[in-house]
């Protein structure tokens, strides 16, 4: 039996001796002696009895080690000019300063500190800093706009927010202080203090009372030690979009999440200390918590936070560059990139410029790898291109091929096999499990491995509402897919309102609740088409209230303007369709599904249950226009 099939195989008969055996890599404060616990299935926990500090074990522990001089953190930063290098030393004690001054704050263990930042080392500072004072970082992703920013404020109620003055796109710096005033006006709830990083770019006026710059709060600050934890406390809470306008709180402990995080960084990424890893991708995302902090510094690896993009910072070939200059030994990014490089760099001959040899692996996820893609990068690049799948939900990768217990052969279309700890099963409508080769709704038995969401901030109820509750015994997750002859799985995208635009995650239901609030509409959905660059866009379709007369194209930039300022540019909302009627159910239901299909140029068939078929004929006409 080959490595991979037979941790597979203990992970899923054993759970508690697989991870206990997994736990042993974390330096605990207290030893788990339960490392499961079933009381209150289905909602379980791991590691019950264990006290540890993440922070700790990302830092402090490298130091002890005799790694103190090794970097630790490479901020590369095309758009301000800048690289610098942290050493384990320097961010060890760059944080225990940040986390004294947040304790001068008043910020305890279990208090929200809301982080509001730009790709800079202080977004990694204050994460580190709260998980070392036993508080609980919300990051928030600098391209939301200020209401989905006072959501957010209003369920994790910080006691603090640290924000920078500003992001600093390709073409433009955007001011986020604004946003954040705005967003605090919206929002019921007032943090104590605003932590705010002034970027010379743009530094911001400060608000009296209210605000203190981040070298002031941190301004003769008393170093803090690591303070033990419970396990099961809260490390963070990442919001992410649910079929509403309502995020969901994903809740990630600290032991569960040290321990799968180390153990995926040595056998699914085949990363070790002193390796350099990138994720490419920004710590407002689950990959940038998992990948660019937590997971390379539990390593004792170096982490690369980049603020640029794959093309325009300067050019197609800055990805290429990044790898040469740090000696990247892997890099995770999503598909979209991959596909903005192809569009400039055709022939990818930026990439022949630099020395790559570095590079071990291409890591792929976020949304669908296409075959073309795929195809694209492994050929430019003639590195294994590997295609992982998993959610904000789970924080690691669900199915993956795991390149540091056994690299298994690669198939374009599939991120490969389930990972050890994930029971995944493909089930039809009741429940019953699909053979290979039919698809269905992707599922994994519970309990979910170490570092999967134990529960939603506050809400267990809609945990296990949204989650749990449509298959007994099964975390539902969302995604359709199928396995193959060889147990490879397939993942053909959402079941459910929820849209993948470059990567992000969006909800429709958001958008919709966005145009359904303009006094022309009289209602609206919103779906996702497929879109060469961006794997889908978002895109509306409304109809009119009786007797409004609108110029429909002057309609659809206010709506698209409304979008942009509500949710946020991450949203990429350009595209809005005035039409006569909405196909629906007889029971009211849109038909959605349909709807993208004749948009994208299917020949749908038109469903029995439809209400009035004539509604369908606008969307063909859509489709053949384009
Ligand atoms: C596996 C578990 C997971 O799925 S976790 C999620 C994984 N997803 C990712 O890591 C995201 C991958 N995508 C990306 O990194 C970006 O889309 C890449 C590929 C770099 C392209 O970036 P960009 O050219 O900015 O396009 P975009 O579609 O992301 O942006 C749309 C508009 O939003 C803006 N934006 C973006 N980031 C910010 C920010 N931090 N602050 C302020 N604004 C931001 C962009 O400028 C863009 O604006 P505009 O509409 O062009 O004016």
């Amino acid at each position: 039996m080959g490595a991979y099939r037979a941790a597979y195989e203990r992970s899923i008969a054993d759970p508690t001796g697989f991870w206990r055996d997994a736990a042993a890599e974390i330096d605990w404060h207290r030893p788990p002696q339960r490392i499961l616990d079933d009381t209150r299935a289905p909602l379980y926990r791991w590691f019950p009895d264990g006290e540890l500090n993440t922070c700790h074990n990302a830092l402090d522990r490298h130091v002890a080690a005799g790694r103190g001089d090794q970097p630790a953190l490479i901020h590369d930063s095309p758009v301000t000019g800048v690289t610098r290098t942290y050493t384990y030393a320097e961010l060890l004690d760059a944080t225990a300063r940040c986390a004294g001054a947040l304790r001068r704050l008043g910020v305890g263990r279990g208090d929200r500190v809301l982080l509001y930042l730009a790709m800079v080392p202080e977004a990694v500072v204050a994460m580190l800093a709260c998980a070392r004072i036993g508080a609980v970082h919300s990051v928030v992703f600098g391209g939301f706009a200020a209401h989905e920013l006072a959501v957010r404020i209003d369920d994790a109620r910080p006691k603090v927010v640290v924000a920078t003055s500003c992001g600093i796109e390709v073409d433009r710096i955007v001011p986020y202080h604004p946003i954040l005033d705005a967003a605090l006006a919206e929002a019921e709830h007032a943090p104590q203090r605003c932590v705010i990083v002034q970027r010379p770019q743009h530094p911001a006026p400060l608000t009296p009372g209210r605000d203190v710059t981040w070298d002031d709060a941190l301004d003769g600050a008393e170093p803090a030690d690591c303070v033990p934890v419970a396990a099961t406390d809260p490390l963070y809470v990442l919001y992410t979009s649910g079929t509403t306008g309502r995020p969901k709180g994903v809740v990630r402990d600290n032991g569960g999440h040290a321990v799968a995080l180390r153990w995926s960084m040595a056998n699914v990424f085949d990363i070790g200390p002193g390796d350099v890893f990138w994720a490419a991708s920004d710590v407002g995302w689950v990959v940038g918590h998992s990948y660019i902090v937590y997971g390379p510094l539990l390593t004792g690896a170096t982490t690369v936070l980049y603020e640029g993009k794959p093309v325009g910072t300067p050019d197609a070939g800055a990805f290429w560059r990044v790898v040469s200059q740090h000696r990247v030994a892997a890099l995770f990014t999503a598909p979209t990139a991959i596909r903005a490089i192809r569009r400039q760099d055709p022939d990818g001959t930026r990439i022949g410029r630099y020395d790559l040899t570095s590079l071990r692996t291409l890591f792929l996820a976020g949304e669908r790898l296409d075959p073309d893609t795929f195809a694209w990068a492994g050929a430019r690049l003639g590195v294994p291109v590997v295609d992982n799948w998993w959610q904000t939900e789970t924080g690691w990768p669900v199915a993956a091929n795991p390149r540091g217990l056994e690299p298994l052969p690669i198939k374009a279309g599939s991120p490969s096999v389930p990972v050890p700890g994930y029971d995944v099963r493909v089930v039809d409508s009741r429940g019953e499990q699909v053979p290979a080769g039919v698809d269905g709704s992707i599922v994994l038995r519970l309990p979910l491995p170490p570092g999967c969401l134990p529960t939603l901030w506050g809400d267990d109820e809609r945990y296990v509402r949204s989650y749990l509750s449509t298959f007994d015994g099964y975390y539902l997750t969302g995604d359709g897919g199928r396995f193959d002859a060889d147990g490879y799985l397939y993942v053909m995208g959402r079941t459910d309102d929820v849209i993948n635009v470059a990567g992000h995650r969006l909800s429709t239901g958001a958008m919709e609740e966005v145009l359904a609030g303009h006094p022309a509409v009289a209602e609206c959905a919103v779906i996702g088409v497929a879109d060469a660059l961006k794997g889908q866009v978002p895109s509306g379709y409304v109809v009119l209230k009786a007797g409004v007369d609108v110029d429909p194209e002057a309609l659809a930039a206010e709506l698209v303007a409304l979008v942009r300022q509500r949710i946020g540019p991450v949203a990429a909302f350009r595209r809005v369709t005035v039409v006569p009627a909405l196909p629906k159910t007889r029971s009211g239901k849109i038909l959605r599904r349909t709807m993208r299909g004749l948009v994208e140029g299917r020949d749908e068939p038109v469903p029995a249950t439809i209400d009035d078929p004539a509604t369908l004929t606008v969307f063909r006409d859509l489709a053949s226009a384009d």
